[in-house]
């Protein structure tokens, strides 16, 4: 399944407790890009520009890389949680025609107001670029414009639930776990 939400709404947090209890294959779009990022590449320079403006990289950089994420993981994974993507429709749209669908979608949700605290603090050791005041109005604003609207893509199909993300990370993590179990 995919975790979705803001930037800032939890997604990691959940997906590592999500990781702990269920054994599932966790990618996260983000850490792969900081990957490439931090191994000096020519093209990690680029997609360094990108992330620190708060824009989203081109739709097929991102996409082969959590493919061949998947395909390395294959036959060990026991399912896979994608984090981080689709960030708009289209990228949802290309992820069902190379890859499938997914089962599940769960929606973190929490306040844009929250959203800001959250990555402000997260900004004072996380040493990523893109976790400064102006960098986080730029990835929020985008985030409701282009990334959004991907709910409503995946509604039509019943496969989405929405967890309220302003919930301690336990009490978060105990809505996923019910809908990850009504899923099994
Ligand atoms: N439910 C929560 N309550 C309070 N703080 C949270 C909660 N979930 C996450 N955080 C904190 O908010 C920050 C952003 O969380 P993170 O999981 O990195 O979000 P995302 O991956 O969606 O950007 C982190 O510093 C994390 O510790
Ligand atoms: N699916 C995707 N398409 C385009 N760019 C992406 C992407 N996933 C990540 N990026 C780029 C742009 C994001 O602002 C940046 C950080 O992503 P992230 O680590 O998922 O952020 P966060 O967990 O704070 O929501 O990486
Ligand atoms: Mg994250």
């Amino acid at each position: 399944g995919h975790i979705f939400g803001g930037p800032g709404s939890g997604k990691g947090t959940q997906c590592e407790k999500i990781v702990a209890k269920y054994g599932y294959t966790h990618l996260s779009s983000g850490d792969l890009l900081r990957a490439e990022v931090a191994s000096g590449s020519e093209r990690g320079k680029q997609l360094q520009a990108i992330m620190q403006k708060g824009e989203l990289v081109p739709l097929d950089t991102v996409l082969d890389m959590i493919k061949d994420a998947m395909i390395a993981k294959a036959d060990v994974s026991k399912g896979y949680l994608i984090d981080g993507y689709p960030r708009e429709v289209k990228q949802g749209e290309e992820f069902e025609k190379k890859i499938g669908a997914p089962a599940l979608l769960l929606y973190v949700d929490a306040k844009a107001e929250t959203m800001v605290q959250r990555l402000m603090k997260r900004g004072e050791t996380s040493g990523r670029a893109d976790d400064n005041e102006e960098t986080i109005k730029k990835r929020l604003d985008l985030y409701y414009k282009a990334t959004e609207p991907v709910i409503a893509y995946y509604e039509k199909r019943g496969i989405v639930r929405k967890i309220n993300s302003e919930l301690p990370v336990d009490e978060v993590f105990a809505i996923v776990v019910k809908a990850i179990d009504e899923l099994k």
